[in-house]
């Protein structure tokens, strides 16, 4: 099997170094930018506000977070950007490896219990990540527009296995287990922690994490120690804040907040912004424009193993 270098590395707590300064631009997404529409590239679809007059796909909510921009293969640090090529609720430069990022077929193609049994074929994949009960296999559903393409449960711990979904016969997503789960045995946490990691250690296919974290709540210590161990080990990863409908009374019940607190903690691990992007699986927020972000991810690693 070919060995491909991943699209963007991450590499937690190794400060980079540029003659420029930092590499990372500061840049307020104002209450316009975040509702502005991304600039789809290729045969991509438009972005849903556009598309149907009566869509139902919410405008992202308006955010007002002081954002390091996340610059994908293709585009320089110091380009030129409008607001535009900025995807809405998001740090996500939009560059010219996106294209088609429409799920037109999706396939349960099975479940392995160890990494070993995982699929043998060359084609690239992105693992969905978080802790039990975060929306992992909501999401899948949401990319997919299928209700049960990923069996959801109110009660954590529902996935148990590595399973994985074909898109459009060329792709991989891939719906894991959770961690965190406080009620699991022991045994059951030893052998999520053995089969999981030695799953990201050894996925020559794997083109990137999307590591869900739930913005209903404060940022919590488990979800850090996993971004931080990812960077660690250099598997590249894309933070997908789910449940961004979800709006609780009092401290801490705001999305925004507990996204710009998150990103806080973040910045002590990563010099260099990863890519975040809000979602709901229950309004279609951010779907498309996490779709054009993998498109763009997923395009460079093809392109770099031909
Ligand atoms: N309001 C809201 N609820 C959500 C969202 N995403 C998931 N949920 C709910 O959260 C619960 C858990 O969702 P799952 O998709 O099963 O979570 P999971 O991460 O796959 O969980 P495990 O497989 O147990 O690790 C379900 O009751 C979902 O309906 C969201 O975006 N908004
Ligand atoms: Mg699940």
């Amino acid at each position: 099997m070919l060995l491909r270098p991943r699209p963007f590395l991450l590499q937690a707590l190794k400060p980079l170094h540029s003659s420029r300064g930092p590499l990372a631009v500061r840049r307020t997404l104002s209450a316009h930018a975040a509702a502005a529409d991304a600039a789809p590239r290729g045969d991509a679809p438009p972005p849903a506000r556009t598309r149907h007059k009566n869509s139902r796909t919410p405008v992202p909510p308006r955010v007002s977070v002081n954002t390091a921009l996340f610059f994908p293969p293709g585009v320089e640090r110091d380009a030129a950007l409008t607001e535009e090529m900025v995807l809405p609720g998001s740090n996500i430069v939009v560059g010219p490896y996106s294209g088609d990022s429409r799920v037109k077929e999706a396939e349960f193609i099975g479940c392995s219990a160890h990494a070993r049994d995982c699929p043998k074929d060359d084609r690239p994949e992105f693992a969905v990540l978080g802790r039990s009960n975060v929306g992992k296999s909501s999401l899948i559903n949401a990319l997919t527009r299928r209700k049960e393409a990923a069996l959801t449960s109110k009660k954590p711990g529902k996935t148990q296995t590595i399973n994985h979904f074909l898109i459009n016969k060329s792709w991989y997503l891939v719906d894991l287990p959770g961690y965190g789960f406080a009620a699991a045995s022991k045994t059951a946490r030893m052998d999520w922690s053995s089969f999981t990691k030695g799953y990201f250690l050894n996925r020559d296919t794997l083109v990137g994490v999307l590591l869900l974290v739930d913005a209903s709540v404060p940022p919590q210590k488990i979800d850090l120690d996993c971004a931080n161990w990812l960077g660690r080990n250099n598997v590249g990863l894309t933070f997908v804040f789910t449940k961004c409908d979800k709006v609780k009374k009092g401290k801490g019940g705001r999305p925004e907040e507990n996204i710009k607190e998150f990103q806080e903690n973040i910045k002590l691990v990563y010099p260099e912004p990863p890519p975040w992007i809000m979602t709901s699986s229950t309004t279609g927020l951010g779907r498309d424009g996490l779709l054009l972000h993998m498109s763009q991810l997923r395009n460079y690693w093809d392109n770099e193993a031909t």
